[in-house]
């Protein structure tokens, strides 16, 4: 059986099992359910306290207070339909309690909402920890209600007292039925019978507990329609598998981890039909070290299978290869720049928020300092992926600078430059096999769509996890669009919901604080989208955004020359819109247009420095494909 299922599985029988017990227990038991109820909340409370349901949220104290509270009002990944109708939804920054990982319908953990509902926020999903902390509230109100009735009807004597008495009779009589005689010791028997009785509650109240919030659930996933998802699709599906319930796994996981320091009131029942006979305290002892030994390895296997999967269907499509990683918890993590890193701050008190992913502090590992952010691609089933890097230039002006006075020469960056042009080098450039820096940007812009369109693709995951980069000299309009169109597979509802996007994005860049005051350079948009249409764009790497001297009040839209610190970000927003407009309408058979690459490319090439090459269609591309990763 597989892990996953395996433990819901569990959960849920343990559940029915102790229904079943409860309805043959005695009737006095049976009148004091209510309060037995309220020691498990009580035993629940504590157990969460220690065992948060997802771990990114809380207990790591490296989150900074101000974004702990901040929330985009904005949901993060929506059908593509709801894209449209951004526009219209309002502007302003919500403070709303901290809602990092939402549950998305197959389950997975992301800030992401299905937003095909369109009243968002009524008909949006709550988080683990949201869910959590509401039925927390509930619970108390209960308990406060509940417990001032009792202490005003029963006066001195709670019932709590008395059932705890009944029990204690119970658990007398069954204990002189196992030892087949009178108790001697009425002291030594007394405690002996608390000490069980009170292991037992505990013990039944763990298992209780889990059946129950697995109940609860089990009930909202049903409501959801994913009832028949995980029970039809999770044994054959892998992806589904993949894809697995990891709310539900973290709460295994944050579990075992808190029982692992052997509280008995944190045990996870695995085996309800073992736990409701009485044992001696040795029997007992031994049958709850074989069901934590046992369940210890499960849950680990089952953490290695989801971490498998979700590693294997997580990519880094472009930069620097190695500087970013999908963390335990499920966040993303890079390679730590102070420069990133405050930008990242200060965009989460900044309009541009929903449009950036969540940012969630840092994190050592290995040595190693890493910023912690949302993944942008959790709850997409295959994502299609393109990176889309903005901006007239790719460089900082200090490049310049540094070239003029201490250029070093790059061999790697020439050897780059051979490989797409060998004839892109100049021939003292070819004698010392290497080329400034500065230099190799100025190429790559001037060669891609970067100079002369303000933005240029930097590669592309297909939903086969096929990873095409060749874009180097992905130029003109007619390319782009081409590309594009290849991209999103030619979906109209796709290419409009990215149009979409990037207006609001534009809208929102107007009213942005950290836009007017940064100059952005080499920030990318990463484009997500799906076969189930969701499909999002987001605003990523600012590790080389700087703020502008004080002086300076960037347009973002004109031309570039030295020390103005132009960096043409509308620039490019603006020819991505209207090439997605292009697209649509050839997606949609409206051009009457036709447009001929090989034209356009040439036009562009006198704008641009000359390139020996043409542009080879593509279809090609997918020929040359330079990697792959294969989701499944
Ligand atoms: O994309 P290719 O053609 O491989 O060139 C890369 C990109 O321009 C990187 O910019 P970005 O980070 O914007 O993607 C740049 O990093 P930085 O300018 O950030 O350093 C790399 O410089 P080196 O890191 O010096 O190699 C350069 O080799
Ligand atoms: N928050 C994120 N969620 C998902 N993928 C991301 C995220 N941030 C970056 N990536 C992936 O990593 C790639 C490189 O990210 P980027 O921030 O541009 O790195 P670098 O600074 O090395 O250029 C992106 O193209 C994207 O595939």
């Amino acid at each position: 059986m597989k892990g996953l299922e395996f433990l819901l599985r569990n959960m849920s029988t343990s559940t029915n099992k102790h229904d079943e017990d409860d309805a043959g227990r005695s009737t006095e038991l049976q009148n004091d359910e209510s309060l037995r109820n309220k020691v498990r909340e009580e035993e629940k409370r504590n157990m969460f306290a220690i065992a948060p349901s997802y771990p990114i949220n809380r207990g790591n104290n490296i989150m900074k207070e101000p974004f702990v509270k901040g929330r985009r009002s904005k949901p993060k990944l929506v059908s593509a339909q709801a894209v449209l109708s951004s526009r219209l939804e309002p502007e302003s920054i919500q403070e709303e309690p901290l809602m990092n990982l939402e549950i998305v319908q197959d389950g997975e953990p992301s800030a992401v909402l299905d937003c095909s509902k369109n009243n968002v926020s009524k008909d949006r999903k709550f988080t683990v920890e949201e869910r959590w902390e509401e039925s927390v509230k509930e619970t108390g109100k209960e308990r406060n209600t509940e417990e001032k009735a009792l202490s005003t009807e029963s006066g001195a004597v709670s019932r709590k007292s008395m059932w705890k008495a009944g029990q204690r009779e119970r658990w007398r009589g069954k204990r002189r039925e196992r030892l087949g005689g009178s108790v001697e010791d009425l002291a030594q028997e007394n405690d002996i019978i608390e000490k069980e009785m009170n292991r037992r509650i505990q013990w039944r109240d763990a298992g209780n507990h889990w059946g129950s919030k697995e109940r609860r659930d089990e009930e909202s996933e049903k409501e959801d329609g994913l009832e028949e998802r995980r029970q039809g699709s999770m044994e054959g599906d892998p992806e589904a598998r993949g894809t697995m319930s990891q709310h539900v796994f973290s709460r295994v996981f944050a579990h075992s981890f808190a029982s692992s320091s052997s509280s008995s009131s944190s045990s996870f029942n695995c085996s309800s039909a073992e736990s409701d006979e009485v044992f001696s305290e040795g029997e007992e002892m031994a049958k709850r070290k074989n069901v934590r030994r046992c369940r210890s390895w499960r849950t680990f296997l089952t953490m290695m299978q989801w971490s498998k999967r979700r590693q294997s269907s997580w990519i880094q499509l472009a930069g620097h290869q190695g500087n970013i990683q999908l963390g335990e918890g499920g966040e993303v993590l890079k390679r730590f720049s102070e420069v990133e890193d405050s930008c990242l701050q200060a965009l989460m008190s900044d309009p541009l928020r929903r449009f950036v992913p969540q940012y969630y502090g840092h994190i050592s590992r290995n040595g190693e300092h890493y910023i912690r952010l949302e993944d942008l691609l959790s709850g997409l089933k295959q994502p299609v992926i393109m990176d889309c890097k903005m901006g007239i230039r790719t460089y900082q002006e200090e490049e310049i600078v540094k070239a003029r006075t201490k250029a070093s020469l790059r061999t790697d960056m020439y050897q780059k430059m051979v490989k797409v042009d060998p004839t892109a080098p100049t021939e003292e450039e070819h004698e010392q096999k290497g080329v400034t820096k500065l230099r190799y940007m100025q190429w790559r812009d001037s060669t891609s769509s970067t100079a002369a369109l303000g933005f240029r693709v930097e590669g592309i995951m297909t939903e086969n996890g096929i990873v095409l980069k060749d874009f180097n000299k992905t130029q003109t309009k007619a390319q782009v669009t081409e590309t594009l169109l290849f991209f999103t597979k030619k979906q109209v509802h796709i290419l409009k919901a990215y149009q979409s996007r990037l207006e609001a994005l534009k809208e929102t860049l107007k009213k942005s604080a950290f836009f007017n005051s940064h100059e952005v350079i080499g920030g990318s948009l990463l484009f997500v989208h799906d076969h189930t249409s969701k499909a999002n764009i987001w605003m990523i790497d600012f590790g080389k955004t700087i703020p502008t001297p004080e002086n300076i009040c960037l347009k973002h839209d004109v031309p570039w020359v030295e020390g103005n610190h132009e960096d043409g970000y509308l620039i490019g927003l603006d020819s991505l819109i209207s090439l997605l407009s292009e697209a649509i309408k050839e997606a949609t058979g409206e051009n009457t247009k036709t447009q001929n690459p090989q034209t356009d490319h040439k036009e562009t090439e006198r704008i641009n420095q000359p390139q020996s090459e043409l542009h080879k269609p593509q279809s090609d591309l997918l020929k040359e494909t330079t990697s792959s990763n294969h989701l499944d």
